[in-house]
């Protein structure tokens, strides 16, 4: 295996090949807390990147400001070349508690964002029953949130993300709530979706382990201020066994390292 590509701050300024995303010096404050300081980031175009770092770094105010759903206080968002300050369709918000509409089928809460930009009932049902298939859900069209588990109901979520066909899906811990099979079943979902689909995901997570696993990059985000402090390319070869791949020495190594750079912020 190839070994883990590490940035840092010097070279990190260095525009990726073909970004998506651009954040140019984003800074965010809530009252007295700094949240972000003049975030610096290129997304590359069909990859998974992770935003990790210890709790209250601002990943998911960084999130957030990518999706448009909060205003920055300085700096820029592009996405595909085009400056961004609020929602908008190439970008798709997949919400840590999933956000269903408890009295909306299955079908119906998958549609729902199709619904909204006023795609007929059939072509938008036939577009959400092939991504309720895609994310393993067939057979689970008519049942109500409430009849799921919190994994099924995080592929809903997800399926709605992907059914209105954004480029960027936009992912805040989406595997928090679920229990550790669920997590493992969804990560190899996620890893195999970001290959057949070609989508950009950019995810937020605690877990070193997961960021590893999944990711092509992992920014780390040192905290107060959220300030970039390293850019991890992993390079883990996902082709075989997802048990082996835990196992990995290179594996091992690049979550021990991300871990040995993170543990002077835990408390
Ligand atoms: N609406 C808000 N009002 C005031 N402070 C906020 C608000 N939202 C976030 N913060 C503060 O901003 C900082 C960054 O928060 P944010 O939720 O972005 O971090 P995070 O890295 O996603 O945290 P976590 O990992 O715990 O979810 C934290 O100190 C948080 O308390």
């Amino acid at each position: 295996m190839r070994a883990a590509v590490v940035r840092n701050e010097t070279v990190m300024t260095e525009p990726a090949v073909d970004a998506i995303v651009e954040v140019r010096g984003i800074s965010k404050t809530y009252g007295s807390v700094e949240a972000l300081r003049e975030i610096d980031l290129d997304f590359p175009r069909g990859k998974l990147t992770s935003l990790l770092g210890p709790s209250g770094c601002g990943k998911t105010t960084l999130l957030k400001i990518i999706a448009g759903l909060i205003e920055a206080d300085g700096g820029t968002v592009a996405v595909n070349g085009k400056k961004v300050s609020a929602p908008g369709p190439e970008r798709a918000f997949v919400f840590q508690d999933f956000a269903l509409l408890p009295w909306a089928t299955v079908l119906r809460n998958v549609a729902f964002g199709l619904e909204l930009r006023g795609t007929a009932k059939e072509e938008r049902e036939t577009t959400a029953r092939r991504y309720i298939k895609d994310v393993g859900l067939a057979g689970f069209e008519d049942k109500y949130p409430h009849e799921l588990s919190g994994g099924m109901r995080q592929r809903v979520g997800l399926a709605r993300a992907l059914c209105v066909d954004a480029d960027v899906l936009l992912l805040d811990e989406p595997f928090s709530a679920v229990d550790e099979q669920n997590r493992r079943k969804f990560q190899e979902d996620l890893i195999r979706l970001r290959t057949n689909q070609n989508k950009t995901f950019i995810f937020v997570t605690h877990s070193i382990e997961e960021a590893v696993y999944i990711s092509d990059r992992i920014v780390l985000l040192s905290p107060r201020p959220g300030r970039v402090s390293r850019i991890i390319e992993p390079q883990i070869d996902r082709s075989g066994d997802p048990d082996r791949i835990h196992r990995d020495r290179h594996y091992l190594d690049t979550v021990e390292e991300i871990w040995q750079g993170l543990k002077q912020y835990v408390e």
